[in-house]
């Protein structure tokens, strides 16, 4: 027999994700803006004596079932979800150790997180929960915010009324949660009685009327400041400077934090201290010949496999994330997309695909699920065109400024500037090329709230030990089989047969396919090889070219095969290849680029 299992809804950024990693011990993404989860999440939770399922549902405002989200939340309440609609992208994918055929009936019960902030339109998807009858528990959670503004919300009166249990929560302090337990254990095996007949139709005006009679207050002082700041920040003045601002200084510190930690301490680690160690030790257990190349020698994977993810991309992740970790917290990302929302408007999108696309210079993948939450097929499609053909990850990014920044500063200021004119014009050509409607932008904008130290800690945390399972050891594994290759001469039969393309039309050396076979794998393997050469500037700009266009590393094919078909997927192999390999070619032949690069 399958387990009980219990939802977790409410509207999006209310906190359902850091109350479900706390119940589960899982880690899922949380941030402070409308569409974090975007499918649903299953765990195991201890629930006083009694196990049960808990399931992470994506937010949504209603369960008219109008997009992708709330169809999905609808399907959970009447115990007819589908299974095999779970994340399984092997790079970032978020936890899970629960069989989605455990989800097959309906809930034993629902937890529906509500907002103290903005108890209204919480209550108004309340009710349309409770209209399906289901043991529901209500945590009203985020109450320290709702404090904070001189908010006061009469709960048990509230409770009361409504005829279902509330729990007042600060879930990002841990507070309430063994009461939850408590009121979800109960509901377990009471029969639910609610007071009011929820099958009506005028769930708003209830709402309305509700949330007028249970709050008193008025916003304090340090609350309406944050209050007038939120809203600076998305008119165009004084918002597009401090956009810009803002920007920079983010862009500064991902490059500047990622290349003081590997220049002071992880190159200087690797390189000269662990690195030489296992050298020393291979040499003297394994004889010279190929095996002891394979570990050590010129693509030795003890050597490289280490080098690379370790000392050369590492520190740019943990800067990446960082960084990110701030942003996604501050609730500055929404309002950068309503900023940008005209400039947006132009390529077919709109001011909420900015929070996809910045997410996509993490990890392509997290990026591609986050289109979820857009309005309309068509953007999302865009959307994934420019993550696939324009967006270098992070540990791209990581790579090209390893191979380039020493070099010279312009050619790491051409390489962005190229991925950012390929990005408008795969908006603008894929805007022309797709039929559809313009989305109307309707976007969410979270309150403005300065991060919390123990929120992003844990956040850089989670993403270190995902980018050394998911990023680091995979890498690990390509340098290994790239070793066996290069040792057995399957490489160099590999390159004769690429030479012309690489050779007569790139102008590289033959040994610059090894990249090329490498980026399959991995993006930031299309890249890393060319250290090791001896090439001109040029050359290594056309490298870096072909490598940022060229295909999108085989997770992220996979996952356009599931969100889209495979018939996209397959384009976009086609068409990125092409791309990289045309525009290479072109850049290789303008020599005068040379000079420019200095
Ligand atoms: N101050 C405060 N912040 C909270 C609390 N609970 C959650 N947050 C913050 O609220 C934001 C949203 O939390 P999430 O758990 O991602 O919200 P969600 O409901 O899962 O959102 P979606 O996945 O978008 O539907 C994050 O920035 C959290 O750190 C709380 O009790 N107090
Ligand atoms: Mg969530």
């Amino acid at each position: 027999m399958s387990k009980a299992h219990v939802l977790l809804m409410g509207p999006p950024n209310v906190g359902k994700s850091v109350i479900f990693n706390h119940l589960t011990g899982l880690s899922v993404s949380c941030a402070n803006y409308a569409g974090t989860t975007v499918e649903f999440v299953a765990g195991k939770a201890g629930i006083n004596d009694r196990d049960v399922v808990l399931v992470d549902v994506p937010g949504t405002y209603t369960l008219n079932a109008t997009n992708q989200a709330e169809q999905v939340a609808v399907d959970m309440l009447r115990g007819q979800h589908k299974p095999g609609t779970q994340s399984t992208c092997s790079h970032c994918r978020e936890e899970s150790d629960v069989c989605a055929e455990d989800l097959g009936s309906a809930p034993s019960a629902v937890i529906c997180v509500v907002d103290a902030n903005n108890l209204e339109s919480s209550l108004y998807l309340l009710f349309q929960v409770l209209s399906f009858g289901l043991p529901t528990v209500v945590a009203l959670n985020r109450v320290d915010l709702a404090r904070d503004k001189n908010i006061h919300i009469d709960w048990e009166g509230l409770s009361r009324r409504l005829g279902v249990p509330i729990v007042p929560m600060v879930a990002v302090e841990k507070q309430g949660f063994q009461e939850l337990k408590n009121e979800i254990r109960n509901s377990l095996d009471r029969p639910f009685e609610p007071r009011l007949d929820w099958s009506q139709d005028k769930h708003w005006s209830i709402a309305e009327k509700l949330s007028r009679e249970v709050t008193t207050g008025r916003p304090s002082q340090n609350s309406s400041r944050r209050r007038r700041w939120g809203e600076k920040l998305v008119q165009p003045w004084p918002g597009l400077p401090l956009a810009i601002i803002i920007l920079a200084i983010a862009f500064a510190l991902i490059i500047g934090i990622g290349m003081q930690l590997r220049q002071l301490i992880l190159l200087p680690f690797f390189r000269d201290l662990v690195i030489p160690q296992i050298v020393a030790v291979v040499q003297a257990f394994v004889p010279p010949g190929t095996i002891q190349n394979i570990m050590v020698g010129e693509y030795g994977f003890l050597v490289k496999g280490i080098e690379w993810p370790f000392a050369l991309v590492m520190p740019y992740v943990l800067s990446f994330y960082g960084v990110m970790a701030a942003l996604e917290d501050s609730g500055y990302l929404p309002r950068l997309g309503v900023l940008l929302d005209g400039l947006l408007n132009r390529i077919g999108l709109q001011g909420s695909s900015i929070i996809p696309l910045l997410l996509g210079y993490g990890c392509g993948i997290p990026g591609i699920l986050a289109t979820r939450a857009l309005a309309t097929g068509k953007e999302r499609l865009i959307i994934a065109t420019m993550i696939c053909m324009a967006v270098p990850c992070i540990s791209q990014t990581g790579a090209f400024i390893a191979m380039l920044a020493e070099r010279s500063v312009s050619v790491v200021v051409a390489v962005f500037g190229l991925s950012f004119l390929a990005l408008i014009l795969a908006g603008l050509i894929m805007d022309k090329a797709l039929k559809g409607p313009r989305p109307l932008t309707i976007m969410e904008i979270p309150e403005l709230l300065p991060p919390r130290r123990d929120v992003l800690a844990k956040k850089i945390w989670i993403r270190f030990k995902r980018y050394v399972t998911d990023g680091a050891l995979p890498m690990v594994v390509a340098v290994g089989i790239a070793s066996v290759l290069y040792e057995t001469g399957i490489m160099a039969a590999a390159g004769r047969f690429m030479s012309p393309l690489v050779e007569h039309w790139l102008l590289l050396p033959q040994e610059a396919s090894v990249p090329l076979i490498l980026g399959i794998m991995r993006r930031e393997l299309a890249v890393l090889p060319l250290i090791e050469m001896d090439l001109t500037t040029l050359q290594l700009f056309v490298g870096a070219t072909v490598g940022l266009f060229y295909v999108p590393c085989i997770a992220i094919v996979a996952i356009l095969a599931r969100e889209f078909s495979i018939k996209t997927a397959f384009f976009m192999l086609i068409a990125t290849s092409a791309t990289a390999f045309i525009v290479g070619g072109i850049f290789a032949r303008m020599e005068f680029l040379a000079w420019i690069f200095g």
